[in-house]
């Protein structure tokens, strides 16, 4: 059977993300794949307002955002930490928990404080990827990840609320685990496994 997925059938490919952690890391789940990446950090292209109210729709307003600026396939990952005690907050507002400076430490102190010693201490992480083409073609993608909040925040690895997650199964945090550990299991890395099967692999 023929997939039902718009392949990527390119040699370059706009990463449609301002933040250096984030592209770091989906770099390096799309070496394997060898693709010439640019971010829109490098192209310049401007960071469009984040209006949708699910992971999935602000996913593709950024890489169809991208893909139309550039001419080029972009992919976009709209992603964020959702907190049981809190009702699934700061969810699609991560970033801007961090507030203008993107301060981590301010937004992981807001999620302490908000979930004060409620004993759910209960959190995911989700990943919705977007794959937009030029012509307005896209395929989306989602990964989440369970585990639980731990404070204080622990590891100097990877990025944004990472200090404070621990995955099921693990007593470390994500910012304890090397690189390569994250990305076996991580919430990106079960998002990008669909995508790179639709989109990347031969059928
Ligand atoms: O693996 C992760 N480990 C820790 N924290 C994470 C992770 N994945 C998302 N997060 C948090 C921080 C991030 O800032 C926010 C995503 O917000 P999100 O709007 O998708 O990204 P962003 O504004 O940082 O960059 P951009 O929109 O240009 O891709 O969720
Ligand atoms: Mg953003």
């Amino acid at each position: 059977m023929t997939s039902p997925h718009r392949r990527f059938t390119e040699d370059r490919l706009v990463i449609a993300s301002h933040n250096k952690g984030k592209v770091v890391e989906i770099r390096e789940l799309l070496e394997p794949f060898g693709v010439d990446v640019v971010s829109a950090g490098d192209l310049g292209l401007p960071e469009p307002e984040e209006t949708g109210l699910t992971f999935i729709d602000n996913a593709v307003l950024k890489a169809r955002a991208a893909a139309e600026a550039s001419g080029l396939p972009a992919l976009a990952d709209d992603s964020g930490m959702t907190v049981e005690a809190l009702d699934g907050a700061p969810g699609i507002y991560s970033a801007r928990w961090a507030g203008p400076s993107k301060d981590f430490a301010v937004a992981i102190e807001l999620v302490r404080t908000r979930m004060g010693d409620d004993p759910d201490r209960r959190g995911a992480f989700v990943c919705a990827l977007a794959l937009a083409w030029p012509d307005g073609a896209v395929e989306t993608f989602e990964g989440v990840i369970q585990g639980h909040l731990e404070f204080p925040p622990r590891g100097s690895n990877g990025f944004g609320y990472d200090p404070i997650f621990v995955p099921e199964g693990d007593s470390r945090t994500f910012g304890e685990f090397e690189p390569a550990e994250k990305h076996a299991i991580s919430h990106r890395a079960i998002a990008f496994r669909q995508l790179v099967r639709a989109c990347f692999e031969p059928d």
